[in-house]
């Protein structure tokens, strides 16, 4: 597709220029304003199964000039929806070395450091990502807030790899490792709702289950995190940092966000 960005040129204010859904209804991110949330007792646990990935296997990581991304096989999956959502990748947003606010989803105007998306696809109806993308019931994506804090040293299993991938489409093998340990310890309390892509081509076939608490990482793994990659190419002059890859909160479109939690 037609390239875009976050910000300047191309900046998200023209993606629905060649990208319409992107100037549709049902985008994300949005803000998890109290108002427009309704607790659902009946919203489950989220249940994850085979993310304890063996040493053995080995992953993509990759930049692909948007954010870092780390492929994921499709044997790891979600169990606890109404369909089987298979793993795809999993990605980042952030901001920068002085910007401590990147993530997409924010709660009462509340920006997190960074926010880590898990994409995962229908796998009892479609045969992989590309073929579930646009479709309304396609993807089901897990949102995990990054603030600074205590060190995580599961991050690290896979931000000690990032200079491999300082330029955009490099790519590197690493050994797999437990993504489960990339996980907020309480999986039953989560925002739910129904949204989009926050990239191009924005297709609204995304059922976002964003976790209530956040993880934390040290200010040293963030900033291996906002100041190691580039959005350009290795050979480009002059580079382009990639960072503050995060869209603005798009209309709540009368949306209600479901919670499985109580205040
Ligand atoms: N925030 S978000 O909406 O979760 C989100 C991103 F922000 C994001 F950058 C990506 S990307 O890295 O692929 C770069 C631009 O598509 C994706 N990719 C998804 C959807 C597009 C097609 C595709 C194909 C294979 C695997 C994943 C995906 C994405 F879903
Ligand atoms: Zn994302």
């Amino acid at each position: 597709g037609r390239k875009w960005t976050y910000n300047g040129l191309d900046g998200e204010h023209d993606w629905p220029t060649n990208y319409p859904f992107c100037g549709g209804a049902f985008q994300s991110p949005i803000d998890f304003q109290t108002h427009l949330l309704r607790y659902d007792p009946n919203l489950p646990p989220i249940q994850v199964q085979n993310y304890n990935l063996s040493t053995s296997e080995q992953l993509t990581l990759g930049n692909n000039g948007h954010s870092v991304q780390l492929s994921l096989p499709s044997h790891m999956y979600i169990s606890s929806l109404p369909h089987r959502y298979s793993a795809a990748q999993l990605h980042f947003h952030w901001g920068s070395s002085n910007l401590l606010t990147g993530s997409e989803h924010t709660v009462n105007g509340k920006q997190f450091a960074g926010e880590m998306h898990v994409v995962h696809f229908n796998s009892d109806k479609y045969p992989n990502v590309s073929m579930a993308v646009d479709k309304h019931d396609g993807l089901a994506v897990l949102g995990v807030f990054i603030e600074i804090g205590e060190a995580n040293p599961a991050f690290d299993k896979l931000f000690r790899f990032i200079s491999g991938v300082k330029y955009r489409d490099q790519k590197i093998q690493v050994p797999a490792f437990n993504i489960r340990a990339l996980l907020p310890d309480r999986l039953d309390q989560y925002y739910r709702y129904d949204g989009s892509l926050t990239t191009p081509p924005c297709y609204p076939s995304v059922l976002w289950t964003v976790f209530r608490k956040p993880v934390t990482i040290s200010r040293k793994q963030f900033l291996a995190l906002a100041t190691a990659l580039y959005a350009s190419f290795a050979q480009d002059s002059p580079s382009m940092p990639l960072h503050e890859n995060y869209r603005k909160s798009q209309l709540p479109d009368n949306r209600v966000v479901l919670v499985s939690f109580r205040e």
